[in-house]
């Protein structure tokens, strides 16, 4: 019978972090913010980190969590060449986004098929792993926010109260609509040519901006918000397991 014990996964987008926390398998709650949550019945034995951002926020985000938790076993997972029955695309694998690698672990484990990965946040993250846990390997696309951003920063004229963002039907009438939609068409047109690329995968989708963007596409497909935590369990639990493993041969040969 396996050990049920408490994990906190933190994994740190470029846009928010996510703070997930486990009881074993079952997920307890997701939060989303700058800092860590202290809910007073949850005490993890361990943390699982994951941070695509820079090394710097990173080392300032671990000792905000340790100041947290001071008693939590602490693992900073980062992108390896193979774990999990998954092997990685990238010829150095360490710079494969923790983000990707660990979606695709999950997404390997959950459809144990062929399977394309969407992550839909700051970026968008496509990534192909087929049944045998070989990493095809994977795109990057700007997110929906950053597409957006990208044209009020450049311009002079495209400009819009949020109140304008409204659903509309047809094509874009006002300057909110073409944005909006525009941005939608950029990302869905992405995801459809690889839909014909791939059709017989199944496709697993994450991310902030799942949802807006996935109900529009019509593709059979397993929304799993939880997917790159569910990752970093898999991923951390064996890594721990590793440890301990290694540390339990140190102590029988030290008792040869
Ligand atoms: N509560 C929220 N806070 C921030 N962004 C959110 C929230 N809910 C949905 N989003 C959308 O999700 C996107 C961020 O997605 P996320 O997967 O968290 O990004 P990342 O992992 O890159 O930080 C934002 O661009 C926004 O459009
Ligand atoms: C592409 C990303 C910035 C996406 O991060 P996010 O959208 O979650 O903020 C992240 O996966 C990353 O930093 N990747 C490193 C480069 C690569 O994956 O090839
Ligand atoms: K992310």
């Amino acid at each position: 019978m396996s050990v049920v014990f408490n994990v906190l996964v933190v994994d740190a987008g470029n846009t928010s972090i996510k703070f997930t926390a486990l009881a074993g398998d079952q997920v307890l709650w997701v939060q989303r913010g700058d800092t860590c949550p202290a809910e007073p019945n949850f005490i993890p034995e361990v943390i699982y980190f994951a941070s695509v951002r820079s090394k710097e926020l990173s080392a300032l985000l671990h000792a905000d969590i340790q100041a947290v938790f001071p008693h939590s076993q602490w693992l900073t997972l980062s992108s390896q060449a193979q774990v999990c029955g998954v092997r990685n695309a990238y010829l150095e694998p360490e710079r494969l986004g923790i983000d990707r690698w660990l979606g695709v672990v999950a997404a390997h484990h959950l459809i144990k098929g062929d399977v394309v990965v969407v992550d839909a946040g700051t970026a968008i993250k496509v990534d192909v792993v087929n049944q045998d846990g070989l990493h095809l390997g994977g795109y990057i696309a700007p997110g929906l926010t950053m597409m957006e951003e990208a044209l009020l920063s450049k311009t002079a004229r495209i400009r819009y109260d949020a109140h304008e963002v409204v659903a509309g039907h047809g094509l874009p009438n006002s300057t909110a609509r073409a944005v909006a939609e525009g941005c939608h068409e950029m990302a869905l047109g992405f995801l459809e040519r690889l839909y014909q690329r791939y059709p017989t995968f199944k496709w697993v989708v994450t991310g902030g901006d799942a949802k807006t963007l996935l109900d529009l596409l019509g593709v059979a497909l397993v929304y799993q918000p939880n997917l790159v935590a569910l990752g970093a369990k898999l991923v951390g639990d064996e890594r721990l397991k590793g440890s301990l493993k290694g540390s339990l041969k140190g102590s029988l040969r030290g008792n040869e």
